[in-house]
């Protein structure tokens, strides 16, 4: 198990230390089995409208925690495709759980799912991601 706190000198919206507007995410997994997991109070400033969160939001914590599961393993890609299934709202006003994990991968070609749960268990989106890797030799 491991884990990656926001780092200072990182800017990044969703993990890095140095955002001032941004979610400053703690994640863990499993680098063998190319997981990785997060859980937070999502802030109100996400919001779409009514108590739902926005779905570019929605969008952003898939894209986040998948890519989580390739810096769990010691590399560093960008996102290609992410396609999304937007399945129940994400309620504001409580926690939600992050998580993804590898399908597999074809050299720098890493295939990536992720999904967002409530703390009843309810998927509430899910997604299919192609991230490219810059630091793999396999
Ligand atoms: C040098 C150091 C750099 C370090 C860098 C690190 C930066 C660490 C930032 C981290 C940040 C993280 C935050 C979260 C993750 C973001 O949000 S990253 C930001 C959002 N993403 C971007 O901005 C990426 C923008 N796109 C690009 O720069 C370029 O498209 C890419 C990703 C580098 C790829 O370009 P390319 O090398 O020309 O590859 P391309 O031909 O487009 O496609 C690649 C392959 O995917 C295949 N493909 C495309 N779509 C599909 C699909 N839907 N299904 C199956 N296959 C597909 C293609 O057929 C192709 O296959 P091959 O021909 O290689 O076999």
């Amino acid at each position: 198990m491991k884990t990656l706190a926001p780092k200072t000198g990182n800017s990044c919206f969703g993990c890095g230390a140095d955002n001032p507007l941004g979610l400053k995410l703690t994640f863990h997994g499993d680098p063998e089995k190319g997981t990785a997991w997060t859980e937070f109070l999502p802030p109100h400033f996400l919001a779409g409208g009514a108590n739902m969160m926005h779905g570019g939001f929605i969008a952003l914590l898939l894209d986040e925690v998948s890519s989580k599961v390739l810096s769990m393993q010691g590399k560093r890609g960008v996102t290609r495709n992410l396609e999304i299934s937007y399945q129940k709202p994400v309620n504001l006003s409580g926690p939600v759980r992050l998580e993804g994990s590898l399908i597999r991968h074809e050299g720098r070609k890493h295939f990536i799912k992720a999904r967002i749960l409530n703390p009843g268990g309810d998927v509430l989106a899910e997604s299919e991601a192609l991230f490219l890797v810059f630091n793999t030799s396999s």
